[in-house]
């Protein structure tokens, strides 16, 4: 079992590089089934969860070369199955968005249904009202949704009655294949998806509409393989300039979209960090005092849930009172004790609400990551802290962090990563 040692006090100077954006390649693994030829992806991050979506890919059958850094070259001019097992499903929700194409491709699909997980039950009844009315049969047993279209899908109206992020992706990815134009009202607007729609449109798709509330999908009968390149890790780079701000430092985010982090530069604004924006980068520096603010989690372009765990972090050090509402997930802040037990002063009012005073004075402590973003916000802690901060359950943030402490590393952060045994 690995644990992260961060001792804490070092101020964060100099320039780091976001990767590929784990939520926009994730469903674009899975795109690359509805191609017969083969597709060449860049800009793929290295994540436990891209291993996982292409360990789905090549249980259908798909030869996937990954030899290049940042690079994957996936053969689907065959595919062989028709099923996703639960050892690969379980591992990663987001297994469950290679249905839509699956179901599109093969006109059967076969996928261990979702867990919940620690951040909210998180179920799939908009995915599946989708499919069915795009004429697929679904049904569910052993553990397992099975979707049915032997004689293709219809083109549908349908509307989405929450603009999710999955289900927006997994009916897009089928609707491309299906006979006649399918209308998806309140889809999600999230950034990820406008980069799925670029690479679908590459394959021959045709969509209109992706990153406003109505999209259009002209169903065609083929798709082929197309190149791509994946947009940056909004919320990767998000947590490194809360690193930058609680730090105090003087940061350089290179690779980022100032665009798609206008909620989170806004609220770091108003809490007192310094920000500039370039085309493709963004400068964070925090002289000052950091204030408190208020802040309230939305679908795009609201504040992103995926933050929300970090920017509870710096408030955690920032001058009075804030507050948070969660209103994506209904359970997300499991990093609440955790970062009382550091010596945060956050009171939770029901599952949605928080209430933060500050500042505190943080001190180093045996933690644990409860899920991908708690972990980082443990992460964000410790930078601070007084003393030494251990973090286990790293798993967690092995799925959505490329070397999370190389990157902090040459930021200057007292941070190593040590095998201890269990
Ligand atoms: C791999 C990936 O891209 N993950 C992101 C995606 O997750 P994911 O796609 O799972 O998130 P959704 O947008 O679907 O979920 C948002 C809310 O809708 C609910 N819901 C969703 C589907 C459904 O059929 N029924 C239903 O009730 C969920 O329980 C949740 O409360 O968007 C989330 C919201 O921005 C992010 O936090 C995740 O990082
Ligand atoms: C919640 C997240 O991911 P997932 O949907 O894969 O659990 C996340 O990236 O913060």
């Amino acid at each position: 079992m690995d644990k992260l040692i961060v001792r804490g006090g070092n101020r964060l100077v100099g320039t780091v590089k976001t990767s590929g954006a784990k939520n926009a390649v994730l469903p674009i693994i899975a795109a690359s089934v509805l191609g017969e030829t083969p597709s060449h992806l860049d800009e793929i991050p290295k994540l436990e969860d891209v291993r996982t979506i292409c360990g789905v890919l090549r249980y259908l059958g798909v030869k996937i070369d990954d030899s290049r850094e940042h690079e994957l070259t996936l053969d689907t001019t065959r595919i062989s199955a028709y099923e996703a097992p639960y050892e690969l499903v379980r591992t990663m929700r987001a297994s469950f968005v290679v249905l839509g194409p699956l179901l599109a491709r093969m006109g059967h699909a076969r996928i261990s249904q979702p867990g919940g997980c620690a951040i909210g039950s998180r179920p799939i009844d908009l995915h599946l009202k989708g499919f069915e009315a795009l004429g697929a049969k679904i049904s569910q047993d052993h553990g397992f949704v099975e979707a049915y279209a032997p004689n293709g899908l219809k083109g549908a109206d349908i509307y989405l009655d929450f603009p999710s992020v999955g289900a927006t992706e997994n009916i897009m990815m089928a609707a491309c294949l299906a006979e006649g134009t399918t209308t998806l009202e309140n889809p999600a607007e999230e950034p990820e998806i406008v980069d799925l729609a670029n690479y679908l449109n590459q394959m021959g798709a045709r969509i209109r509409g992706a990153g406003t509330d109505v999209i259009r999908i002209e169903g065609v009968k083929h798709m082929h393989g197309a190149e791509h390149i994946a947009i940056p890790d909004r919320i990767e780079a998000g947590t490194y300039m809360i690193a930058a701000a609680m730090t105090h430092g003087d940061v350089i985010i290179e690779n980022v979209l100032a665009e798609h982090q206008k909620p989170l530069l806004a609220k770091l604004r108003e809490a007192g960090v310094l920000i500039e924006e370039d085309i493709d980068r963004i400068h964070v520096a925090c002289p000052g005092e950091l204030k408190g603010v208020n802040v309230k989690t939305l679908p795009y372009p609201g504040f992103p849930t995926d933050m929300q765990a970090q920017f509870m972090a710096m408030m955690t050090i920032s001058q009075g009172r804030s507050t948070v509402m969660e209103t994506v997930f209904e359970n997300r802040f499991m990093h609440v004790v955790e970062l009382n037990r550091m010596g945060a002063n956050i009171a939770t009012t029901g599952a949605r609400g928080a209430i933060i005073e500050g500042p505190a004075k943080l001190t180093g402590c045996e933690v644990n990551a409860s899920d991908l973003r708690a972990g980082a916000a443990m992460i964000l802690a410790g930078l601070v802290a007084e003393g030494t901060t251990t973090i286990g359950n790293l798993h967690h943030i092995d799925r959505g962090y490329e070397d999370i402490v190389g990157k902090l590393k040459g930021l200057g952060a007292d941070i190593q990563r040590i095998s201890v045994k269990d």
